[in-house]
């Protein structure tokens, strides 16, 4: 990733991305401690437009302020220099990292005296599960990681040091054959995906589990609000691993993996074993509204 062209905007100015380096002592990368966003670009007939950049940006804030890092520049200035990266980068359709960190100017588990740094880059980046994913569905594994319990990790945070758990069970599902693995709660019940929420549609309702341990997500948001329209109202309810297995529908929703059907979990096929009906109708929502075909959500676009 580090030899492309383009620019990454670091610490208020867009610089070449070969120069957008950092040094060995980072504290960050010593002690995980840095917050960061995924957000997408999407081209529309308009122009490219960033898919509820406010949200993120307010949730970038969120995750700073939890795990009391000061943030060096205002929502403003975050939002603005979100657009333009993409500008800069000539980019119409890419995701976008924003990324806030603790410098070098120190060592030591205390960031005291370390400075906060911020970054955002974007780049081209397709269909996170895979074309085929996003059209039949992939085949998740239950992963033998727990999620973290809400006093380990702060969950409403997106904070870099949450995704060694992700990775754990990424790389045990992916290694075994699966596309992605799915994580339980510390008291087993369902909590989310490596890196997205999970919804499971059963008997014509929807339902997904209830969200303690997991990233509140604004793609989640997204579908609870397109299911309104559909005259659907989405139900948290504490899901346990066989009530996926029983579910007539399952997917996942991540700004990376957008709308994303689960056709089997655990060697257990979902319903048809395919995208469902529903699921298909909210993923055909999804995109109509990040592609700027749904007036009614103008307002979640911020136009480049
Ligand atoms: C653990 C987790 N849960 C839920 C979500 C969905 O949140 P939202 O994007 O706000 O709907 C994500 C985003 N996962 C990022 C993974 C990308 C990456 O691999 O890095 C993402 O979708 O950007 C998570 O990482």
């Amino acid at each position: 990733m580090a030899d492309r062209d383009g620019f990454i905007w670091f610490d208020g100015k867009l610089v070449p991305w070969r120069e957008a380096q950092i040094h060995v002592l980072t504290h960050s990368l010593h002690y995980g401690l840095s917050v960061f966003e995924g957000e997408r670009a999407y081209k529309t007939d308009k122009g490219p437009a960033i898919f509820r950049l406010k949200e993120h940006t307010d949730r970038l804030f969120n995750s700073a302020h939890i795990y009391r890092m000061a943030m060096p520049y205002t929502r403003e200035q975050i939002t603005e220099a979100c657009c333009d990266v993409v500008r800069a980068n000539k980019l119409d359709s890419c995701y976008i990292r924003p990324i806030a960190f603790y410098g070098s100017e120190k060592m030591g588990v205390s960031p005291k005296g370390a400075a906060t740094h911020v970054a955002i880059a974007a780049w081209p980046w397709g269909a996170y599960l895979g074309e085929d994913g996003l059209q039949k569905g992939i085949r998740v594994k239950t992963s033998s990681y727990a999620r973290h319990h809400v006093n380990v990790t702060m969950a409403r945070a997106k904070f870099a040091a949450t995704y060694a758990n992700s990775i754990l069970a990424n790389m045990e599902a992916t290694q075994d054959g699966y596309d992605e693995a799915l994580l339980l709660d510390v008291d087993g019940f369902v909590a989310e995906g490596a890196g997205e929420n999970l919804f499971i549609v059963k008997d014509g309702a929807i339902y997904e589990p209830e969200i303690a341990s997991a990233l509140v997500g604004i793609t989640r948001a997204t579908i609870i609000s397109l299911a309104r329209d559909m005259g659907l109202e989405v139900k948290s309810k504490r899901l346990t691993r066989d009530d996926i297995y029983i579910a007539d529908e399952a997917f996942f929703t991540g700004t990376a993996a957008e709308v994303t059907p689960v056709r089997e979990l655990d060697n257990r096929t979902i319903g048809a074993g395919t995208r469902g009906p529903i699921t298909e109708e909210l993923q055909k929502r999804y995109f109509d509204v990040v592609y700027g075909r749904n007036e009614k959500y103008e307002h979640w676009l911020t136009r480049v």
